[in-house]
């Protein structure tokens, strides 16, 4: 559990992290997303303070981390694996080296760790790529190495910083369906930093919205897409847009949620016979699981209609 109270941070006059309050669960695949310049990277840099905090504090498994001292520390970040977008790889040294490098700096014997290091290739998708250098890897592969060195130490806590920015979208599929599995089979506490769509829909559980160095918003990375998705318009146009509509007619949102909602736009249409549009929408994956958000196109004076008929069938909507 990471827990980060009124965190503080300026560089000259520049306020960075403006008063943070945030609670990470264990388990947790955590989103910070913000546009360029939010203090999403100052924040994670935080965490296993590469970065130091002017006030506050920040909590990991009921230590203050900012009070640990020089060799607690530097155990402390071997608990906290780090992966960037760009994968900082030894370029002369092979991928089994480039793995090894971590424990060798703490002066484990590479018989010793071995088959530590052949399970984590396996695990990560390069079992048969350990003697290759990274020049000879795509960029997917050379961000497997990257995830590999950072899981090797066995840490509790991995912090990803834009790990998937420079991917194309196959690949980036690829990467995420990896995070998901460590954070399933290790059970690895992840915390990303991303202003990719496509990585808060596919691996966050939950998302921190970061504004001018303040937390703007919280919450699962569906309640954002289909419940507040006009604050995700900096990242998708899509996200928030609306149709326009005259003064006798309303919009309203609807949550279609998986196999539970599959028939709800049908059963309203029957239950209320009011001819309303579908506007907009659509139906995306989370993680595991399939939701979408519709807009409804209907005449104002048969609103009462409809409203009454999402009631009925226990759908979730707001008018917008
Ligand atoms: N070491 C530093 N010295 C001075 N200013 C810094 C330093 N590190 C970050 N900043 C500034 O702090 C602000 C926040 O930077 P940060 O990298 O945390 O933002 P970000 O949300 O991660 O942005 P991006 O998505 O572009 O990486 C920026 O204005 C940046 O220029």
């Amino acid at each position: 559990m990471i827990e980060i109270r009124d965190a503080r941070k300026s560089f000259g006059s520049h306020t960075v992290l403006d008063g943070i309050n945030l609670s990470i669960a264990r388990n947790d695949i955590f989103g910070l997303i913000g546009v360029s310049g939010a203090g999403k990277s100052t924040l994670l840099r935080c965490l296993n303070r590469l970065e130091e905090l002017d006030s506050g504090q920040i909590i990991v498994d009921g230590v203050d981390i900012g009070g640990l001292r020089k060799a607690e520390l530097l155990e402390f970040r071997r608990s906290i694996g780090m992966v960037f977008q760009q994968f900082s790889l030894l370029e002369r040294k092979s991928v089994y080296d480039n793995v090894y490098f971590p424990l060798k700096c703490t002066g484990a014997k590479r018989q010793r760790v071995d088959s530590r290091i052949k399970d984590i290739l396996d695990l990560v998708g390069l079992g048969d790529k350990m003697h290759a250098l990274p020049r000879e890897l795509s960029g997917g592969q050379k961000q497997r190495v990257a995830i590999a060195r950072a899981l090797v130490s066995e840490p509790s806590i991995l912090l990803s910083d834009e790990a998937t920015s420079a991917l194309d979208p196959n690949i980036t599929e690829s990467v995420l369906g990896l995070l998901r599995r460590i954070n399933r089979e290790l059970g690895l506490t992840i915390v990303v930093v991303t202003h990719e769509v496509s990585v808060m829909k596919a691996v966050c559980t939950r998302m921190g919205l970061l504004n001018h160095g303040q937390l703007q918003a919280l919450g699962t990375s569906e309640e954002f897409f289909l419940e507040r998705p006009e604050l995700l318009t900096e990242f998708t146009r899509d996200a928030g847009w609306l149709p326009n509509v005259s003064s006798d007619e309303a919009l309203l949102r609807v949550v279609l949620r998986g196999d539970r909602d599959a028939s709800l736009i049908s059963e309203l249409a029957i239950r209320t016979g009011v001819r309303f549009e579908v506007s907009w929408g659509g139906l995306d994956r989370y993680g595991e699981s399939v939701a979408g958000s519709f807009v409804l196109k209907a005449p104002r004076p048969q609103l009462g209609e409809i409203t009454r008929g999402l009631e009925a069938l226990g759908a979730q909507w707001r008018e917008v």
